[in-house]
């Protein structure tokens, strides 16, 4: 995708005011240089601040100090080049698949139908063809997921932030969501921060995976992935490229103590 955004993080910090003198410092001096078009993982333990950055990327949550960049503007409210996918895919219960995915298309007061065929073109892709009529409810999770990322796409978002997105999918549904994940990106090439638990699917889907601390979460490890495309999850756990990545980042995890090694 030509419009591939650059992100630049620059010294960020967040500490949440809950009530006075019962801060929670999140995120630490945070550095990330991030080129576009590529494919960028973070891992960390739960409660690290990875939600946190996606928030502050999104530009819906301020900094406390530091510095967010998306093709060098100050993020300071939610980029246009930018679209979200979160754990839950918030779909709106009233209104058809077709136009929860055309949502950002009205929201931004642009022509409906003329976007209505591109919106049927990436249900297509993701294997949602004649569902544009059927509403959230007679969808599974995985097919509701999908739509999710479909409403991301329409916008043709030079940066794609995604928290968690198959975190709440079952086990054989995820493993066909990452494939499809990684067949979409090589088409689109746009920029993806993809946040996870699953050290597995960092390391398959990604170019480079960024391993955070425990909270206040801050930048510990940072892996160049090069293992070639298209990658197959199956077999892909023997692959000793792969085996090695997971276990470098189980080893700061274990270093770190978020993992106890037996
Ligand atoms: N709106 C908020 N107000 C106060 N504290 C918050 C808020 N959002 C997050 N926190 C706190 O900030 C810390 C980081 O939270 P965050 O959700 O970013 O972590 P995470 O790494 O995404 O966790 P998980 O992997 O469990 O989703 C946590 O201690 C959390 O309780």
């Amino acid at each position: 995708m030509s419009n591939a955004a650059n992100v630049r993080v620059e010294g960020v910090s967040k500490t949440y005011e809950v009530r006075a003198g019962d801060d929670v410092k999140a995120l630490d001096r945070v550095d990330l240089d991030i080129a576009p078009g590529s494919f960028v993982a973070i891992v960390g333990p739960s409660g690290c601040g990875k939600s946190t950055l996606l928030s502050l990327l999104a530009g819906l949550t301020p900094v406390s100090s530091g510095r967010l960049r998306i093709d060098g503007d100050e993020v300071v409210k939610p980029h246009p080049k930018a679209g979200v996918v979160f754990q839950s895919d918030l779909l709106l219960p009233w209104r058809s698949i077709i136009d929860n995915v055309l949502l950002p298309i009205e929201i931004k007061g642009l022509d409906r139908a003329a976007s209505a065929s591109r919106a049927r073109e990436l249900l297509a892709q993701v294997g949602l063809q004649g569902f544009d009529n059927k509403f959230p409810f007679e969808l599974s999770g995985g097919m509701r997921q999908r739509v999710a990322i479909c409403r991301a796409l329409i916008q043709e978002p030079g940066l794609l932030l995604m928290d968690e997105p198959f975190g709440a999918l079952d086990a054989l549904t995820r493993e066909q969501m990452i494939m499809d994940l990684q067949t979409m990106w090589l088409r689109l090439r746009n920029t993806v921060l993809f946040i996870t638990h699953g050290i597995d699917e960092a390391v398959f889907l990604a170019d480079r995976v960024i391993v955070m601390s425990p909270r206040p979460g801050r930048v510990d490890l940072d892996l160049t992935i090069d293992i070639p495309r298209p990658r197959r999850w199956s077999g892909i756990h023997e692959n000793p490229a792969f085996q090695h990545h997971v276990r470098q980042v189980r080893e700061m995890f274990e270093a770190k103590g978020v993992l106890v090694a037996h």
